[in-house]
């Protein structure tokens, strides 16, 4: 099996090789969706011999962590011939995308799994996660919350990306997990004609307000929320009075929303708004520790000694001399540890979507100082929970 690029006249074929390892079969609007995403990523094949066995996409993105934007290896596409699975095509991808995120100067590399078994092995931690919402819309929807009484304009989504962006970047400031967007992303991914998970359903509306938006889709009795961001709670009011009061509309479903969303504590008559599911979002893998370590923002100055786990990338092994606060700093030490962890764990708490102390009582966290994990637990503390919404 050899690993090397795939070149970007095969692009469309990726496609075709995802239709076959997911099973789907790929509609027209979403093909084009799916070309743009294999065109504009770094593309890693497995040949066997003249055949493709195996393709994983890096897409180079920017990933807001607490206080900073980080160069990120946004990996999709990934997938293995049913002819050819369990025999380490997959693994040795992985590898290349490992070196290629190195080579760039990328701290982390992010993903979604089809399967949340596959990649806690490659060192990626679960790190952001999600909640489904649904409102029910066939009555008023009183809010605790005066909804901001700025007026809401409906705009063409093909303006969407000089006004939304703005606004999307702030929330991006105030809650880490998402993805920089530049005017494609938005155009072709966030804001897409066809969206194969919703079936029947409208191209994407988008309606704004001088402190936030919201784009969704509709049918004949259904609004799907796709992207919801608001710098107030105010501002959050007004948005989702207007989608709940949308004539002929009898249910308002959110699918992907911040897990601490304040929407259920914001209605008046808390079960008119349902918490459908939670799940789990983004994986987070530290290409390179002491960068990513050095780069967020933290809520407290303290000093740590972790002694990090990572036979995949060895340049992360060992113990590091974390000093967080005003100016953090990350350096090699022989001291003894305070904790020792998975670098796979270190990503699941990074962004603060993980408690340490969670992963200390199910004992795969190791706390050899007395209350380093309830000290490093408040050095991570942010103030919204991390949130992940960029589809790839
Ligand atoms: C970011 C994304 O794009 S997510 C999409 C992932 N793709 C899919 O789900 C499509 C369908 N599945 C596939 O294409 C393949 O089965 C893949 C990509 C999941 C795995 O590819 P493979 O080449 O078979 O993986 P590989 O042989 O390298 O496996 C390495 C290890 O992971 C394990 N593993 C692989 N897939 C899975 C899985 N789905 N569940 C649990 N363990 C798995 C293997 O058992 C092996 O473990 P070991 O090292 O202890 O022996």
């Amino acid at each position: 099996m050899e690993i090397k690029d795939i070149p970007e006249a095969d692009a469309d074929r990726m496609v075709d090789f995802a239709g076959i390892v997911f099973h789907s079969r790929i509609e027209d609007g979403d093909y084009e969706r799916n070309s743009w995403v294999a065109r504009r990523a770094e593309r890693i094949g497995a040949y066997d011999g003249g055949t493709v066995a195996g393709q994983l996409a890096a897409l180079p993105m920017r990933l807001a962590v607490p206080g900073a934007l980080l160069d990120c290896s946004a990996v999709t596409f990934v997938g293995v011939l049913p002819t050819h699975r369990r025999r380490g095509v997959l693994t040795s991808m992985i590898e290349r995308m490992h070196a290629d995120a190195v080579a760039a100067g990328r701290p982390v590399a992010a993903l979604w799994a089809s399967q949340g078994a596959i990649y806690g092995r490659y060192g990626f931690g679960l790190a952001t996660r999600a909640v489904g919402l649904e409102i029910d819309a066939a009555r008023p929807l009183e809010l605790r919350t005066t909804p901001d009484p700025a007026p809401l304009r409906l705009i063409d989504p093909a303006s969407a990306p000089e006004i939304l962006d703005p606004i999307h970047a702030r929330a991006l400031a105030a809650r880490p997990g998402g993805l920089v967007r530049d005017p494609e992303w938005w155009t072709c991914g966030t804001l897409r004609a066809v969206e194969q998970e919703a079936p029947g359903f409208s191209p994407p509306r988008v309606v704004v307000h001088p402190g936030g938006y919201a784009a969704y889709r509709a049918n004949e009795h259904t609004v799907r929320v796709e992207d919801l961001v608001a710098d107030t709670p105010a501002v959050e009011a007004a948005l989702w009075r207007y989608l709940a009061s949308i004539d002929l509309i009898k249910v308002v479903q959110a699918p992907t929303r911040p897990v601490d969303d304040l929407l259920p504590f914001m209605a008046a008559d808390p079960d008119q708004v349902v918490v459908k599911n939670g799940y789990g979002a983004l994986w987070l893998r530290l290409i390179d520790v002491p960068a990513a370590l050095r780069a967020r923002s933290w809520a407290t100055e303290d000093t740590f000694v972790l002694d990090v786990r990572d036979a995949r990338l060895p340049a992360n092994e060992g113990r590091w001399r974390l000093k967080t606060g005003a100016e953090p700093a990350c350096d090699r030490t022989d001291e003894a540890p305070d904790l020792t962890l998975s670098a796979a764990d270190l990503a699941s708490v990074y962004m603060g979507g993980t408690p340490v102390s969670a992963l200390a009582r199910l004992g795969v966290v190791t706390e050899h100082t007395p209350s380093a994990v309830a000290r490093l637990d408040a050095a991570l503390t942010i103030p919204l929970a991390p949130y992940t919404n960029d589809d790839f």
